[in-house]
């Protein structure tokens, strides 16, 4: 039978599958192997003769988080501000290149509109989709403009992350409150200490699933290297191949076609800064820690 991993919890794992979810134990193999299941896993069980399941193959993953622990994330709702605190754009684009590089496809929320005019979101909306994002407009105190973020949450792991004091828990409380209204399991999620360690959970809702914890926490400082910050831009991805030299770094190489579209005003100038502020943070030849 398959399924997929809900929650760890002291050995236990809690297992989606069609005939409802399922309390497993790891065969053996996994504990002594680096590859231990994990939140968001897909798997396989099987059940003993006294009906106990136990996991007998863990699926290769997609992605790998490690803070929260949880795998194949597909999506990250990377949620700003506008105002209190102000958008950070060197935070915003870090956030951007750690999904990339996770292979997640982010999706920029930009809460507390309640708290600018027209004009501010309309300059900070076309200054985000010409990067190459998709920008949705909510406020999370009052449930608005959820819609669409509700609906992608569709086939989806979700995890939200952004900086501190932009809404995140309060749109996880948005999304979750929905679903535990409907099926009438409200007691559970209250009260979700901001201090309190806890395991990381995804939540099943509108035909996906959600971490319920933040990730990416702006501590979290992932390993990196200079080929993979390149793979980390998307808008470099229509030049590839087209810079005279094989393996250009997009820097100081003669004949580079992403400078060349930085001239031509093609790819964002503020971002191609950003990818070079970064290039330069990143020692020769490893991985530095960000
Ligand atoms: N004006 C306004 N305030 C909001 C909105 N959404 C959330 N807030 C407020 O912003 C503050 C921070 O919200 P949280 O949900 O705790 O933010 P967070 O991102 O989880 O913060 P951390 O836990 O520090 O990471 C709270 O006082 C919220 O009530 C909104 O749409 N408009
Ligand atoms: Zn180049």
């Amino acid at each position: 039978m398959k399924g997929i991993i809900l929650k760890g919890i002291g050995g236990f794992y809690y297992v989606r599958t069609e005939d409802g979810v399922i309390e497993c134990k790891a065969r053996g193999k996994f504990r002594y192997d680096s590859m231990k299941p994990m939140v968001g896993d897909e798997v396989d069980i099987d059940l003993d003769k006294n009906n106990k399941g136990f996991i007998v193959k863990i699926h290769e993953r997609s992605s790998q988080l490690i803070r929260p622990t949880v795998a194949n994330v597909t999506q990250a709702y990377v949620v700003f501000a506008i105002k209190h605190p102000d958008i950070n754009f060197d935070l915003l684009n870090r956030f951007l290149v750690l999904c990339e590089y996770n292979n997640i496809k982010a999706k920029v929320c930009l809460n507390k509109v309640d708290l600018c005019t027209e004009e501010e979101k309309k300059e900070i909306k076309d200054k985000i989709n010409d990067i190459g994002y998709d920008v949705f407009f909510i406020n999370a105190k009052k449930k608005e403009g959820l819609d669409d973020l509700n609906s992608g949450l569709k086939d989806n792991i979700t995890v939200l992350c952004g900086p501190s004091g932009v809404g995140k828990s309060t749109l996880i409380n948005d999304f979750i409150g929905s679903i535990h209204m409907e099926t009438g399991n409200v007691s559970e999620k209250i009260g979700r200490g901001k201090h309190t360690t806890r395991h990381s959970e995804i939540i099943e809702i509108n035909e996906g699933y959600l971490v319920d914890t933040p990730g990416f926490s702006t501590l979290d400082m992932n390993f990196i290297n200079k080929d993979e910050l390149k793979n980390a831009f998307p808008e470099f991805d229509d030049y590839i191949g087209m810079c005279k030299f094989r393996g250009c770094n997009h820097y100081k190489e003669p004949g580079c076609a992403v400078k060349e579209a930085v001239e031509d005003g093609k790819i964002n100038k503020s971002r191609y800064e950003f990818y070079i502020k970064t290039f330069n943070e990143i020692q020769d030849g490893g991985n530095k820690k960000w």
